[in-house]
């Protein structure tokens, strides 16, 4: 690591030595904004004050000394975690330099080292982290693109091998890693490089790349040499992530045990475009959570349940014996209300056992953390018997792994107590009884206040004083208190130690022999509870890995009680799978839209004899919502989830493709048209015959005959060579011939009709197409003179035939043309009456 050992700011003299500390901190540390703890505050000077008062808004002072003046701003030790919160939430990565001795203690500057690295993707601190799944990524190539991901609160390591950099794109977008690590050649690459800066937290990471040093960490970490990285490209990814999440923890990474190489090809393809519009994880327009797919499925109980359903929804499956065997469960909960209830019941009262399996394999686990874990155990035997007692096959094989580790939950209960403090150093954590020695202790303690507190007692007698007390303070420790009327009572073996207004206060040296006991029984005694503790807490950590079975156990009873709960409160129904092709859904909605308002159901049939289907109707009348409903409705039923519909009979899809509405410019730079075209192209090269593709107003982009053309052919390719199941939702009306000429393809429309009022829409699908002349009926509707709307009437006829005249004459010529006989020149001057042809047509129609 380079360093600069420059601090922006003015003066001609050396730094003084606490900026000069600072600049060797900041420089050890060049990819992470250093935090340097300057008694209550943590402080940034130079260009780093400015970045930090730039991301948190504060207000940028100067520090002066007498040779140089610098920026500086600051955050209070105190609140750090908010402030922190916010740059972690910016994509910046934290050290914090903690000042490590006592400033009053130390001679000259104070010691200051960096205590912690805290970074987007690798925070642990649980007030830092949200209940999802926070991932760190690692992107390599070589011979194909590697993609490595780590959850360092969980100990979720996992990663595969991707054959192009779409595909690597799509996964990344699938995960949402807070922060991204770049291979040098990812890095630098123009536009992908570019791309993920946008979207990600990025950062480069040069050396940890190398394929040596790679095996390296992964072994050193394994204790053998990786397994599942079986790919160049893999291992520098893995070994990357691996060796940074190692970096920020300070090497501390037990609870990272496994690694899962997973395979993308064993789940239904939904690249980022097709997350985005169909809402599934983000409300595009605004809206919160209650506006996603994952909003209205969300009704699990547990943080690891909530994590597992946002992975089903990320990679619904293909195998229909997988997905039948989840709905096997979701519909045992279905049935059983009263089952589902309990068990939803005892869910919420159990903790997030992931992470708490996280912090127990690294040794990091808290006595609530035990005690957390030994609640949450008490439940399980119930659970378990509960599941067991329904007697449904999905259900039983789950209750089997629950597995409630009676000899881990009556160790934690005999040892600790019911509700320890946070700080594991001061006592208060262990049960009498548990630990002789401990007990000892306290019984000395105890004893020795006993004995002080029968002293008051004893003095009143022996003295004659019935005001006599017993009293303790901070600074004089136990002392004995007479007050004025009896000064001259006071025996001769008291000491004074303080004199008030109308009191005086003494000691004895017994009385301080015994304090000092009982304080030295006191210490020893947490000395001894922490120590306990510890031992406690290093003999469960091989249950780790039970707990993380278990947590896993729980979470999928969670979202499968959770996806029933859905499905019995919205009326949702088990889909069936055909083999034939057959697709058809009986009055679907659309499981998002329906939870705001009435909602009209819809029919679609489709099937490898009626493989597209153009969608006409106004604008507003529901074709968006339409196309959508239906996607949703084949991801709820590829993660193993009942639908919203009368009826779902659906083919196991490989991919969702959409092309919908104005795309957001994910890359930046580029015309929307260019976005729209590259998404098409997409899904024209990537589609299947088991693919569903929702196109929406495809060539709304360019001039009128370029897109009618290219949705056109579009729609022909897709019919003729993909075959996939395409729902086409289009304002060209042209379009609604193409069912005469393409033998699977059907016209349907949206209904809405003129009533006295306005125009109603009632978002029913029929067949056929639309009415053609919406455009002027809302004219009329919106009080256009009748005369006016005629007339147009008239044009739209003439220009509508001149329009078809046009075309024709257009092709006529290029027919007859005899391409090697023309020169460049008489190429283009035709080219230009061809343009200026159809450009009156284009123009009138607008
Ligand atoms: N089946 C339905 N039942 C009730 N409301 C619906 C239904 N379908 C759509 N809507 C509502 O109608 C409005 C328009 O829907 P949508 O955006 O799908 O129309 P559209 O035809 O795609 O419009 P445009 O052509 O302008 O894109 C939305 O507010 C939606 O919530």
């Amino acid at each position: 690591m380079m360093g600069s050992m420059t601090l922006k700011g003015e003066g001609k003299g050396p730094l003084p030595p606490l900026l000069q500390q600072y600049v060797e901190l900041r420089d050890q540390y060049p990819e992470y904004l250093l935090l340097f703890q300057v008694g209550d505050f943590y402080e940034c000077f130079g260009e780093d004050a400015e970045r930090l008062a730039r991301a948190l808004g504060l207000v940028l002072t100067h520090k002066t000394s007498k040779d140089f003046t610098t920026p500086m701003a600051g955050i209070p030790v105190r609140s750090a975690d908010t402030y922190i919160e916010r740059l972690l939430a910016q994509g910046v990565r934290v050290a914090l330099a903690d000042q490590v001795e006592d400033p009053q203690a130390a001679e000259g500057l104070v010691r200051r080292e960096v205590t912690q690295l805290i970074t987007p993707g690798t925070v642990t601190e649980e007030n830092l982290l949200r209940p999802d799944a926070n991932y760190l990524a690692a992107l390599a190539t070589g011979d194909g693109y590697g993609l490595a991901l780590i959850d360092v609160s969980t100990g979720e390591f996992r990663g595969t091998h991707l054959y192009s950099r779409t595909a690597l794109y799509d996964e990344l977008v699938r995960y949402r890693p807070a922060e991204v690590l770049l291979a040098p050649e990812l890095y630098e690459h123009p536009e992908f490089g570019e791309e993920l800066r946008r979207r990600f937290p990025v950062m480069l990471a040069q050396a940890r790349f190398d394929v040596e040093e790679a095996r390296r960490t992964l072994t050193a970490h394994f204790g053998v040499p990786p397994q599942g990285v079986d790919t160049p490209a893999l291992l520098r990814a893995a070994g990357a992530v691996l060796a940074y999440a190692l970096e920020t923890q300070q090497g501390r990474l037990a609870q990272v045990t496994r690694f899962l190489r997973y395979d993308p090809g064993a789940y239904m393809q939904l690249d980022g475009v097709a997350l985005a519009t169909l809402e599934v994880f983000e409300a595009q327009f605004g809206g919160g959570e209650e506006r996603t797919l994952f909003g209205v499925l969300n009704q699990t109980r547990t943080a690891p349940g909530r994590r597992l359903l946002r992975e089903w929804l990320r990679h619904p499956l293909l195998d229909r014996n997988l997905i039948e065997a989840r709905l096997e469960a979701v519909e045992a909960f279905v049935r059983d209300a009263v089952l589902r209830r309990a068990v939803r019941r005892a869910l919420y009262k159990v903790h997030d056992l992931e992470r708490l399996a996280g912090r127990l394999a690294s040794h990091r686990a808290s006595a609530r953390d035990l005690a957390a874990l030994a609640r949450s155990l008490r439940l399980v035997p119930a659970l378990r018997a509960e599941l067991e007692g329904c007697e449904e096959d999905a259900l039983l094989a789950l209750a089997e792994r629950l597995d409630g580790m009676a000899e881990v939950r009556e160790r934690i209960e005999a040892a600790l107590v019911e509700d320890p403090p946070q700080k594991l150093t001061e006592g208060g954590l262990i049960k009498d009884g548990y630990d002789a020695e401990l007990d000892r202790l306290r019984g000395a303690a105890e004893a020795g206040r006993a004995w002080i507190a029968a002293l008051e007692a004893k003095e009143r007698e022996r003295t004659g004083i019935p005001t006599l007390k017993v009293g303790f303070n901070g600074v004089f420790g136990y002392y004995l208190e007479v007050t004025r009327p009896y000064y001259a009572q006071v025996p001769e073996d008291y000491r004074a130690v303080q004199t008030l207004k109308d009191r005086q206060r003494y000691t004895r040296p017994d009385l301080r022999e015994k304090e000092r006991e009982i304080l030295r029984a006191e210490e020893a005694a947490r000395k001894r509870e922490y120590a306990v503790f510890s031992e406690l807490r290093e003999a469960l950590v091989p249950y780790a890995e039970r707990v993380r079975d278990l947590a896993a156990a729980l979470a999928e009873l969670d979202v499968y009680a959770a996806l029933a709960e859905v499905a019995a409160q919205y009326n949702y129904t088990r889909p069936r799978f055909s083999e034939d092709g057959v697709f058809r859904v009986r009055q679907g909605r659309h499981a998002v839209v329906e939870r705001h308002g009435a909602f009209i159901p819809n029919d679609l049939e489709l099937s490898p004899q009626q493989r597209l289907v153009i969608l006409t109707g106004p604008n507003m009348s529901g074709k968006s919502t339409y196309l959508r409903q239906n996607a949703l409705i084949v991801l709820l039923a590829q993660i193993g989830s009942f639908v919203p519909a009368e009826e779902a009979v659906l083919p196991v899809v490989d991919r969702i493709y959409t092309r919908i509405g104005a795309a957001d410019d994910i890359a930046g730079g580029r015309s929307t048209f260019m976005v729209e075209m590259e998404e098409l192209a997409r899904i024209l090269q990537g589609a299947t015959e088991r693919s569903l593709v929702l196109l929406d107003e495809v060539g709304r982009g360019t001039s009128t005959y370029d897109g009618l053309s290219l949705a056109w052919a579009a729609a022909e390719y897709l019919h003729d060579t993909v075959r996939a199941y395409t729902l086409f939702a289009t304002h060209y009306f042209e379009l609604t011939a193409l069912p005469q000429r393409l033998p699977a393809a059907r016209n349907f429309h949206v209904a809405a009709k003129e009533e006295a009022g306005g125009l109603v829409f009632y978002h029913q699908v029929l067949p056929g197409p639309a009415s053609k002349s919406y455009g002027l009926e809302v004219a009329r509707l919106a009080g256009v003179p009748p005369e006016v709307v005629t007339r147009a009437q008239q044009l739209l006829a003439g220009l509508e035939a001149r329009g078809g005249d046009a075309a024709a004459e257009v092709v006529e010529a290029l027919l007859s043309v005899d391409l090697s006989r023309l020169s460049p020149l008489e190429a283009l001057m035709l080219l230009h009456r061809i343009q200026e042809r159809l450009r009156g047509v284009a123009v009138n129609e607008g």
